[in-house]
């Protein structure tokens, strides 16, 4: 009955099912076999919705916000990330009341992160946290839709600089409409490298973290920059502002979308430990080309980290920072506050 339920679901969500003239049975079939798997009409809504989100994330951006800590005194969440996912979740369900979702703030508040078979948004409400409680402008939207496990469509919207990146498998990468293609770079000493520091404060990863960075500042490389947001880095690959992306600790949600936009801009998305790009294993290398990105993993090592999909997060703790607009400095709330 369910898998009924959802045919029939696949059928409503793909693109003008019904249009087809009654007269020709035949080409019907065989349009409705191809029309099932275009996911237009979803990634169209999608990129909506991330239109309507982006009105809220630009105007908090600017204003109070309260702060809230989760895995670690850097792993910060405000009220915004979690009101914009469930402005998201919400317009999805009540269009498509069959998907499934896997969402940064929901899995932050105790709800299982289980990748079915279904069809499945893959949410990032705010990518770039921090920048974003700081003002430090790169803040972006990451939704990615998995059909059976694959990511059909990803979109990233980087809200300040208003580039909204998008791929649907099979058929290229776009930023702006334009499409976009990575440096095809093959050379890792004329490489420009970007990585992202996480918020992982303990000494194993912190060891190993500034040791990646020795190890590939001496190969040497062309140098390496950190935006402060997962999924525009790796879109900075796909268009070829940079030749390659690692980051170890990062989480699904953060770089789903970003890692099909890379790879139909023609680059090369592989675990940091050579082997193929799993979502779940927080470990991603993106590459203009196969050699920068095994080059790469031959180099770096990788702290462990618990698979997203065996991660039990603790809800997120109350508010300790406050970060205003009036004053622009940080003050401690709580017992006695402080000013900084
Ligand atoms: O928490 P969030 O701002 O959505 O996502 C974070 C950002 O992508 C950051 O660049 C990366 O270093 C962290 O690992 C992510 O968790
Ligand atoms: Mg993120
Ligand atoms: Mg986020």
């Amino acid at each position: 009955m369910l898998c009924l339920a959802i045919f029939l679901e696949e059928l409503h969500s793909s693109f003008s099912i019904f249009a087809f003239p009654a007269s020709d049975f035949s080409s019907q079939i065989l349009q409705r076999t191809s029309i099932m798997t275009d996911w237009t009409e979803c990634m169209n809504y999608g990129i909506h919705i991330a239109r309507e989100a982006r009105e809220a994330i630009l105007h908090a951006f600017r204003i109070k916000k309260a702060v809230m800590l989760k895995s670690s005194p850097a792993d910060l969440v405000t009220e915004t990330d979690q009101r914009v996912e469930k402005m998201l979740i919400s317009a999805i369900h009540e269009k498509y009341p069959l998907h499934k979702f896997i969402g940064e703030e929901s899995v932050a508040a105790g709800e299982q992160l289980i990748l079915t078979d279904s069809p499945t948004w893959i949410i990032d409400p705010i990518d770039g946290t921090t920048n974003f409680v700081h003002r430090f402008p790169f803040v972006a939207i990451s939704i990615a839709f998995t059909v059976k496990k694959q990511t059909e469509f990803g979109i990233v919207y980087s809200c300040v600089e208003d580039r909204l990146y998008s791929a649907q498998r099979g058929r290229g990468a776009f930023c702006n409409d334009i499409p976009i293609t990575t440096s095809g770079q093959e050379d890792i000493t004329k490489s420009l490298l970007v990585t992202e520091i996480g918020s992982e404060r303990d000494e194993l990863a912190l060891s190993i973290m500034t040791s990646n960075l020795h190890r590939l500042l001496e190969i040497p490389i062309h140098g390496i920059r950190a935006v402060g947001t997962a999924a525009v880095d790796m879109c900075l690959i796909a268009t070829g502002g940079a030749d390659a992306y690692y980051h170890i600790g990062m989480h699904c949600w953060d770089i789903a979308a970003s890692a099909l936009i890379v790879c139909e801009a023609g680059g090369v998305v592989i675990d940091t430990n050579g082997s193929e790009f799993d979502m779940m294993a927080r470990r991603v290398i993106a590459a203009s080309s196969s050699s920068v990105a095994h080059r790469i993993s031959q180099v770096i090592r990788a702290f462990p980290c618990q698979r997203d999909d065996e991660l039990h997060a603790p809800p997120p703790k109350k508010s300790t920072i406050d970060h205003t607009t009036d004053s622009n400095k940080v003050h401690k709330t709580g017992s006695g506050q402080r000013r900084l």
